[in-house]
């Protein structure tokens, strides 16, 4: 049996909504001998506890604005409550599942990002520790992670998942990375009407962050996508983890969702 293996990135705007069959699907995947690693978000949670403690939050081109205060619950958020809450939902469809953050192990390295003097510990990755994650997955284990970057001297970062989750499929030198989202592609308006592209090309997408079509939590998707293109990943599909069985056809047939090739 040949392995095949995928990245997939799990958005926070979905995550609560994902339905039982979701973890099920991951399940018979890692069956068949497909091995995924999932990478996930929780903007949404972490917004709501800033908003709970009385702490102000801010986005900067879909990026969040990271001061110590704000660091510690998005960490708080990512890799306790979001992480631990995927691992026991995978647990408990069946599906063996190890949940961890960027910093165990320093599976992610990470640096400033070019404006952190605007938008505070935001990271860019500048490593990710493939062995840890494949060490995992020869296991026989799901690795979930969180992400949180660290630096050599300790410095915690704030890393947008979708980046994370680019430089994870990079990294593993992965041919597919599934973007699972709370809407079913990257949607544009053609004759008054809204429609969901089945695929687009990166010069389409440069020209669709021109125009404003695509704006906030999708600029980083599709820069993620862009970055993780230039190396060994073939295509990224973006879908809505609401739609019953869009891992399996994603994985298996295509045709679902939008594809992003270079
Ligand atoms: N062209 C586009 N097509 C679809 N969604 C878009 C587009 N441009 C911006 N968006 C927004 O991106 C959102 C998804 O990003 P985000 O909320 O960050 O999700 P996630 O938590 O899954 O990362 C959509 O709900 C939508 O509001
Ligand atoms: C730097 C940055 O913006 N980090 C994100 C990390 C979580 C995330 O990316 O979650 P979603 O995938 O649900 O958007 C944040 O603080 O919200």
């Amino acid at each position: 049996m040949t392995t095949q293996r995928f990245v997939m990135k799990c958005g926070g705007s979905t995550l609560a909504a994902l339905p039982d069959s979701f973890f099920a699907e991951l399940r018979e995947l890692q069956n068949s001998g497909i091995s995924p690693v999932i990478v996930h978000g929780g903007g949404p949670a972490i917004s709501e506890t800033l908003d709970k403690l009385g702490i102000e939050t801010e986005f900067v081109q879909g990026l969040r604005k990271t001061n110590d205060q704000v660091l510690d619950v998005v960490e708080m958020v990512l890799a306790g409550r979001i992480n631990k809450e995927i691992v026991r939902k995978m647990e408990t469809n069946g599906a063996k599942t190890i949940g961890l953050s960027g910093v165990d192990g320093m599976l992610i390295k990470a640096r400033p990002v070019a404006n952190a003097s605007e938008i505070g510990f935001v990271g860019d990755v500048t490593t990710v520790n493939a062995t840890i994650v494949e060490g995992i997955m020869n296991m026989g284990y799901i690795p979930v992670i969180a992400p949180i970057g660290i630096d050599e001297s300790g410095q915690r970062y704030n890393i947008n998942a979708d980046t994370a989750a680019g430089a994870v499929a990079s990294q593993l030198g992965v041919s597919r990375m599934i973007v699972v989202t709370d809407v079913p592609g990257i949607m544009k308006t053609v004759d008054g009407q809204k429609i969901t592209l089945p695929s687009v090309t990166v010069a389409e997408i440069e020209e669709m962050i021109v125009t404003g079509e695509i704006y906030g939590g999708m600029i980083p998707k599709v820069r993620a996508a862009i970055a993780c293109l230039q190396g060994n990943v073939q295509e990224v599909v973006i879908v809505s983890g609401a739609q019953e069985g869009v891992l399996t056809e994603a994985v298996k047939a295509g045709g679902v969702g939008t594809v992003i090739k270079q």
